[in-house]
């Protein structure tokens, strides 16, 4: 069974009542990256791209998207709680605007302040803070809790 929006709202911070959906909390953009080299995912680890931070527009006062592969950062930060599991949606409004936020797994036991994969098709205009995607929880059983390397990302930032 998905969780209530409500429910949700209790594992983010910071979340604002406009963010609490019925099903699920929007997560806002905290920066959007570009990856600048090759990453590697290999039999054993991985590596991944060093990248760099894009620059709002000044004019637009926005991140002046055009078409690629883009890593959004959210800007809050996320904990799934035992017996849940996360997906992320993009926002119905970025895909109908010709883009899309991807999801990996979301593992019980993950804290940290995350990122999606988002795939620019037509030009946008993003501004920075915007509501870009949507965290559902779904109940889940799981085997231990999520211990790998991103455990505890960027909560400090
Ligand atoms: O779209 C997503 C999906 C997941 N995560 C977070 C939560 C998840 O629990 C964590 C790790 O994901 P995963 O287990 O897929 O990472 P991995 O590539 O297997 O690395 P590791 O083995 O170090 O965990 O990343 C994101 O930031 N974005």
């Amino acid at each position: 069974m998905f969780r209530a929006g409500s429910f949700v709202a209790d594992h983010l911070t910071p979340v604002t009542p406009e963010q609490v959906q019925p099903n699920g909390v929007d997560l806002t953009v905290d920066a959007i990256l570009e990856p600048t080299e090759r990453g590697r995912i290999g039999r054993d680890g991985k590596h991944v791209a060093d990248r760099r931070e894009l620059d709002t527009d000044p004019d637009a006062e926005a991140y002046v998207l055009d078409p690629g592969g883009y890593i959004a950062r959210y800007g809050e930060r996320i904990r799934i709680p035992e017996g849940h599991i996360g997906f992320v949606y993009p926002r119905s409004s970025l895909m109908r605007n010709g883009s899309m936020l991807h999801t990996a797994v979301w593992d019980a036991g993950y804290e940290g302040r995350g990122e999606g994969l988002l795939a620019v098709h037509r030009p946008i205009e993003i501004e920075p803070g915007a509501r870009i995607a949507q965290l559902v929880f779904a109940e889940a059983n799981h085997d231990g809790t999520y211990e790998g390397s991103y455990q505890g990302e960027r909560l400090e930032e």
